[in-house]
């Protein structure tokens, strides 16, 4: 396999990535969905800039983990599509980083819901 192919190609392959996890994996879809509540909910309450950023910054990580953990999930499948603790373990990490970046997203969500209902911005 070639490596470093052009800038154009790279960004296909990646693209590509992105096209085969939105179909191929359940919670990517609905990590997806989260996503897109949470750019309304932004638009919603009129978030300032800042808070944007942030709401975009963690929306981008929580897409680029789950990202990681089904590369993780399909590296593991093909070294060994067998039960194996070890594979049980790495899965189990992959899906608890996933549902610690989730957690932190929901709390800052409520945080900021709260500030902007109790302070405003
Ligand atoms: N080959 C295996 N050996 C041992 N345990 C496994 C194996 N495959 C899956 N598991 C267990 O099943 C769980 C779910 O694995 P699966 O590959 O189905 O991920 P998934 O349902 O796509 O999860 P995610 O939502 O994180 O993408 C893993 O976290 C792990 O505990």
């Amino acid at each position: 396999m070639k490596k470093n192919s052009a800038l154009w190609r790279r960004a296909l392959f990646a693209g590509h990535g992105l096209w085969v996890a939105a179909r191929e994996e359940a919670s990517f879809r609905t990590e997806l969905l989260a996503v897109v509540m949470g750019v309304i909910l932004l638009y919603w309450i009129q978030a300032s800039l800042i808070w944007w950023g942030v709401g975009i910054l963690l929306m981008g990580t929580v897409l680029a983990a789950e990202l990681l953990n089904s590369a993780v999930e399909s590296i593991a499948d093909l070294v060994n599509p067998e039960y194996h603790p070890l594979v049980a373990r790495a899965k189990d990490y992959g899906a608890a980083a996933v549902l610690v970046l989730s957690i932190v997203a929901v709390l800052i969500a409520v945080l900021l819901l709260w500030r902007r209902f109790h302070m405003g911005f």
